[in-house]
This record gives C-alpha cells, structure tokens and sequence, in this order.
C-alpha cells in the first residue's frame, strides 16, 4: 500500500450559538469566516478596555445556521472520506453551555430535524453503503485494533450467541441529506461502532453493558498496535451495525451511563470526553458468493471519531463543589495538555530539533496521538455561546482556536477504494447474485447452451435489396432451426422458463437504463437550477444577514423602551405613594389644627372646671409636704448652701423650689424660645391654673401681658399669643398644652389669632 505524505494545518471552524433578543452579543460574526470579540461595556482588565479583535476561521456558524448546514459543510466529507478509506478525527470544543453536545448529537431521541454530525454521518454511511453490506460475525474484531474473517460456521455462532439488543426501540428515521458516493459493488462492507469516555482521566467503555454500577466499572488502558503503530482502547467492546437506527440505539444507551450532571450554566452538563468511533470494514467480494476474499490482508479498516470534549470552566462561574469541582479540575488539565501539545507541534514545525510532544500526560491526547502524527484529518468546532457573560471564557477560547490553527501535522492519504459513480446501476451485487440463482433455478443443467439460447435473432427481412431476400430468409431459417433444435434438447418447460428470465431480464435492464436516463437528466437540470440559482442564492443569504441584523438591532432597540418603560411605571408608582403619604400627613395636620381650633375658640371659661380645680387642691399638698421633709434632711445633714449661676441672665443652673414646690432647673425654665420673639406676648391663662412645677416654662418677655380673660384691648396690644390649657387625661395625670399663635390684624380692623405650635406637657407617676 502506497502512502502520500503532506503537511496540512488543522481545521478550525466556528459555531455561535443563538442569543437570546436584547442581549448585546460578544462574538459577532462578520463574514463567512471572520468573528469579532467584543467585550461587554462595563469589561475592564487590569482597569484597561478590551479593545476588540478579529478571529479568522475556515467556516463560521451564526445562530441561524441549521443543523444540516453544520453537517454539510463540517463532516460530510469525512463520511465520504470513511467510505474511501480515509480516517478523520472531529472535535467539538468549547466553554460549558457553548453547544458542543448540540452539535455533534443534537436530539437524538425527539425524532425532529435536530439530528447532530453524529446520527446524520451514520444516516449518509449506511445509505451508501446499501449494497455492499455483507452478513453480521464475518468480520471480528482481533483485540488489537484489527479485524479477521471467519469462516462461515463462526460467522453464525457468533450472530447466534450475539446478545439481543436493548430496549430502545428506534422507529426507523429519515433524515434529508444529499447521499454520498457509495463503495464499489467489488467490495463488501461492515460497520461496527464503540463509544468510550474520558472521566477524570480514566477511560471507560460506555458499550460495556454488564456493568451495572458505574462505581464498579473498570477503566481501559490505551495501547499501541506493534504493525499499525495506531493507539487505540484496550478491549473496548466494538458492536457490529447494519443501519442508522442500530447504531443510534447503541448510541443511547450508552448515553445513559455517561457522567453528565446539572451545573449552573448547563442543565445536562458533560462531565467527561465522549469519543464515538465509527469503524468501516471493508474487503473485496470473492468471485461467486456473498462472502468475501478470505485473505485477511485484503481486509481495510478506516474510522471516524467524532469527538465531544467537556466543556472547560471556571469554578468561580459554574458554582461546582466537591466532584464536580474534581471532574472540573481533571477536564481543564486534560484540555490544558491538549494545548501543551498544539503549542509543541507550533514550535517543533519552526526547528530543526524537534522536542518530544507530551502527548501521554493524558489519555485524551495519548488516544490520539497518531492522528497528530498523520494517521488522518483533524478538524475542529470551536462552540460559542456569545452571552457577555462567557467573554472572558470565549477569550481563551478564541485564543486556543488560533493557536489550532498554526498546527501542522503530517497527513497520510492512504490509495483510495474504488467508488461507485453516482449514475451507478441502481441494482447492486446481490441483485445480480440472486438473478443468478433464479436464472439457474430456471436452467437447471443447460447452463452451458445458454448462450446459444440468448444469440440475438438476425435482423429483420427487408426487401429493399432483394438480391439479398434469400440470404435473409436462410439466416432466419437457420436461427429457428437452431431455437428449435435447442427447445428439443432443453425440452419445452426449461426452454420456456429460459425464454421467459431473459425477457425480465431485459425488461429489468431496461427499467435501469430508463432510470439511469432519467437521473443524468435530473442532475443536469439540478446543475442548471443551481447556477441560475446561484447567484439569487447569495443575494438572500446576505439579505437574510442583514435582516437578521436588523432584527437584532430593533430588537435591542425594543429591549431597553420596555425597560425605560418600567422604569417609569416604577417611578409613578413612588410617586402616587409619596402623593398618598403626603396627603394622609397634610390631612393628619388638618386634623391637629381642627382640635386646637376647637379648643382654642371654645368660650373661655373663667372658673375651671371641678376637676382641675379639684386637682389644684392635690397638687399643693404633696408639694407642701416635699417642701417640710426636704426642709427637715437639710437641717439634719448640715446640707451646702446653692452654688450661685454663671448664667445670671437664664436663672440659676441650680435647681431652685418652684412657687408650686417642686423642683426645677432654671438654665432651662425658659422653654419657648418662639414665643415672644421681637413683640408682645399676650399670656393667657386659666383662672385656676395647677402649678406645673416643672423644669418646662415658657420664657416670656418682661413686657408680657397676663389674662385670664383676653379682650380686644389686649389683643391689639400684644403681637404673639401663648395660651395655657390644663385638662386632666384617662389615667388621671394632668396634661398642659401650651398653644402658640400670632396675633394678626384683619381686614375689617380687628383682630384674630393665628395658631402655629402646641406644646404638650404631661406628668406622669413614676410608679406607674
Ligand atoms: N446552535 C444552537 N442552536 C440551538 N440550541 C443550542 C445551540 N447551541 C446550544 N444550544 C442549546 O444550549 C444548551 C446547552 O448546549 P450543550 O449541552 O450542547 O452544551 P455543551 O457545550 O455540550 O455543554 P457541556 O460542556 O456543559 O456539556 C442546550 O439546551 C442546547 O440545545
């Protein structure tokens, strides 16, 4: 086998992942194969500004791209590829929550479109491969990366003893994808398919269905082939499939025993690197059954490993603890080591002395340290969730995906297998083969005259040469002589049952040229479509993007109204609350005034009433009775005489007896400050007032004018009006309002009084 060798550098390509309306993305796509990094507004590092950068890509993915077009543009070739023998290693890569998983799987389960890379490549393989699938247990895997040819007894046992699948039932799925081109109809094909995961560094079958308890399953080592010198898993269990729904069963089930877990940014996060490997098996059909060559050197065997890589993290934003946060850890090393490695591969193509890759610090990059090494093509999905808030992750990422992208490994193109042109026949081997049954079925053991019985007749008669009219009836003599002398040996049923296979035969070849015609003709008017379309095409698909950007923008633009729009609305409401607060306070004040208007314009008794005077009676006595004993402990304990005030013009700051006994502190006797101020204070007081004896005095200006009965006379003359109130309240302690107002002239040359301060003051018992 002959092998090419050349330098290719990896393929990177870029998926955006939708975002959501009015969010302000980070990575924006320019064009076809340009993003730009922006940093969110309020983004400072170090205190700097990011200053915005563009990142080049084989392909970018925006949020409208579909599922197919991924397919189409990132692995259809790699499919092609497998079936020509060709290996390939695909890669998703990405922060947590960017898309990984939806891309490479997609929703397998759910039966819509939203098929990944994984269920459309194997939907495109087994379409391909329709007419070269041979019977299941021909091929077993050998337990070292290879395969061998059983004989046919083996071949059984082993369909026989196979294990029954699972229990998901696949209902047979349809998938729109352009077909690829199919394997040639001299070699037979098997497919056989194994899923493993890369956990915490240790690398565990997920086909492996007898383990039950994932605490219990053991992990695989990665081992080198000593011939092939290819890496691969350790007796990694490889199962054989013949459709797309087999293998998506399979598929599922593993599912089901790979580490995923709920974190903050995904709510089925993976935990591990799933690696599905498909394995196309491949030899020539021997000459004349449906068996194939039992040389096992014939045998090809080329993959495609789709690869779905953890996502890398940062503890800080995924809030992971405990074994998330060691799952974490082992996945950011692994993926850290996978740059290690780029970044020697970087250096190593830049220098003639080469240093050694460390591949074999993980079992990430061990596994696949032959495809560095050329054993096929690397390509890359960098996934992208453009939220502001993974910026700092999509960052790095952009940064790993430039550093990928100056990689260069040594690719081996190994000699193709023959393919079968897309106007193939659309019959295949088997056809043929069971033809050939039915036609010696028919035959029996007159085989050997069929090719006389099949001798075309001679032309038909025609008389525009009628020197020639004998020769023409003699050949046709001569075929029915033979036809007729070949019905006798055959006898009449085999002759007829001959007769009537040829006729099929040609019908059935016939209906295959009619259907070759008609798809040449097909593609040729598809060719025609699609160049006058091509152009159109185009134009929509930028009209779409700008659309799209439209959209995006009025989206934004609609975003930040609703929020101004809430905004006021919040504010309106605090505003009605304060207006409401504002009116129960305006109204509690209206209410105050009304009880000192009611009090102070009710007529103005000059005896008080029984109560206060009553009252009177009791607050003297006490008094006169604190006066004796306090007269009394004076005398007794030679008590010091009182330390005479600084402030002379505030009373003494020693407590002096007040007229009704009690004790009060001059320096603050004078308490309303706001009575009097600049004019004459009319004092209104009860007739029977109840010394208050207390600390609390209006301080009023000497020329004051004292009444107990006001009359105009004494409202003219006086500019201010402090009025003494006394009542007694539920719990018996006597309470004094002191109402304050101004006195002002009215329009018809009297007076009235303007009320603007009460104070209150009320005794109360200690004891109480
Ligand atoms: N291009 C897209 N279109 C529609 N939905 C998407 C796209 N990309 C991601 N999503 C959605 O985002 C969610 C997270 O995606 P996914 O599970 O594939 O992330 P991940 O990168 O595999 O994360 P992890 O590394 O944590 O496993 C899923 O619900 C998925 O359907």
């Amino acid at each position: 086998m002959t092998e090419t060798d050349k330098k290719r550098g990896l393929e990177i390509h870029c998926r955006i992942a939708p975002v959501k309306p009015g969010v302000e993305p980070c990575v924006v796509p320019e064009d076809e194969s340009l993003v730009r990094l922006v940093a969110p507004a309020d983004y400072l590092r170090n205190g700097e500004p990011f200053t915005e950068r563009i990142y080049r890509f084989g392909k970018v993915f925006d949020g409208t791209d579909d599922q197919r077009t991924v397919f189409e543009a990132c692995a259809f070739d790699f499919v092609q590829d497998l079936i020509k023998g060709q290996n390939s290693l695909l890669f998703t890569y990405g922060v947590t929550g960017s898309g990984k998983t939806h891309t490479m799987a997609g929703s397998v389960k759910d039966g819509k479109d939203n098929f990944g890379i994984l269920p459309r490549a194997l939907y495109v393989l087994f379409k391909s491969l329709q007419n070269n699938m041979v019977e299941k247990g021909i091929f077993r895997p050998n337990g070292q990366n290879g395969f061998v040819i059983q004989s046919p007894e083996e071949a059984k046992r082993t369909r026989d003893t196979a294990p029954p699948m699972g229990h998901y039932e696949m209902r047979p799925i349809y998938i729109p994808v352009r077909p690829a081109q199919a394997l040639s109809q001299s070699h037979c094909s098997t497919v056989f398919v194994s899923y493993v995961e890369i956990y915490n560094n240790l690398c565990y079958d997920l086909l492996d269905e007898n383990v039950t308890d994932p605490k219990l399953r053991t992990s695989h080592d990665i081992r080198t082939n000593p011939l092939t010198k290819t890496t691969y898993v350790e007796k990694v269990k490889e199962v054989e499939v013949h459709s797309v729904e087999e293998a998506l069963e399979q598929f599922l089930q593993a599912q089901e025993r790979r580490q995923t877990a709920k974190t903050a940014l995904n709510a089925s996060s993976s935990r591990s690197h799933s690696i599905f490997t498909i394995r196309l098996v491949t030899a020539p059909w021997a000459e004349t059954d449906e068996y194939p060559i039992r040389d096992s050197d014939q045998i090809r065997i080329s993959e495609m490993s789709l690869v779905d890589l953890a996502g890398s993290e940062r503890a800080k934003r995924t809030g992971n603890t405990g074994s998330r946060l060691d799952e974490a850890g082992a996945i950011n090393s692994s993926l850290l080591v996978l740059r290690q490695c780029f970044e020697k591969l970087r250096t190593n193509a830049k220098t003639r002395n080469p240093t050694p890759v460390p591949y074999r610090d993980t079992k990430l990059t061990h596994l696949f340290k032959t495809y560095f090494e050329g054993k096929g093509c690397i390509r890359m999905i960098i996934c992208v969730n453009p939220r502001p808030a993974d910026f700092e992750e999509n960052k790095h990422v952009m940064e790993f995906a430039e550093l990928a992208r100056e990689v260069k490994t040594n690719t081996i193109t190994l000699p193709a297998l023959p393919l079968e042109g897309l106007n193939s026949l659309p019959f295949g081997r088997r056809d043929v083969l069971q033809w050939t049954r039915e036609f010696e079925e028919a035959v029996g053991d007159f085989e050997p005259l069929m090719i006389e019985l099949f001798e075309p007749p001679p032309p038909p008669i025609t008389v525009i040469n009628p020197e020639d009219l004998k020769d023409q009836i003699e050949r046709w003599r001569e075929y029915y002589s033979r036809q007729d002398a070949l019905r006798k040996k055959m006898g009449e049923t085999v002759y007829d049952n001959a007769k009537a296979f040829s006729e099929s035969l040609k019908q059935r070849l016939c209906y295959a040229d009619l259907a070759i015609m008609r798809c040449e003709k097909l593609s040729d008017e598809l060719n025609e479509v699609q160049q006058a379309y091509a152009h159109d095409v185009s134009r929509l698909r930028e009209e779409n993007k700008l659309l799209r950007d439209k959209l995006h923008a009025v989206e934004y633009r609609l975003c930040g109204y609703e929020a101004k729009d809430k905004n006021d609305r919040e504010r309106e409401k605090e505003n009605r609350a304060e207006m409401r607060r504002t009116a129960a306070e305006s109204e509690r004040k209206s209410r105050l005034l009304n009880a000192v208007t009611t009090l102070v314009e009710a007529p103005i008794t000059t005896t008080p009433t029984t109560n206060v005077a009553a009252l009177r009676k009791q607050f003297d006595t006490p008094a006169t009775a604190q006066d004796n004993e306090r007269k009394r402990l004076r005398t007794r304990n030679h008590s010091r005489p009182p330390v005479p005030s600084k402030t002379a013009n505030t009373g003494s700051a020693t407590p002096s007896v007040s007229r009704g006994g009690t004790h009060m502190n001059t320096r603050y006797h004078r308490r309303s400050q706001s009575v009097g101020v600049g004019g004459r204070v009319l004092d209104h007081q009860p007739v029977n007032k109840i010394p208050t004896g207390t600390v609390f005095q209006p301080q009023l200006p000497r020329n004051s004018r004292h009444t107990t009965r006001i009359s105009t006379e004494d409202l003219k003359k006086c500019t201010d009006y402090l009025f003494t109130n006394q009542s007694r309240d539920v719990n018996g302690s006597v309470r004094t309002d002191l109402v304050k107002g101004s006195i002002i002239p009215t329009a018809g040359g009297g007076r009235s009084v303007m009320f603007n301060d009460v104070e209150v003051l009320r005794h109360q018992d200690p004891t109480d």
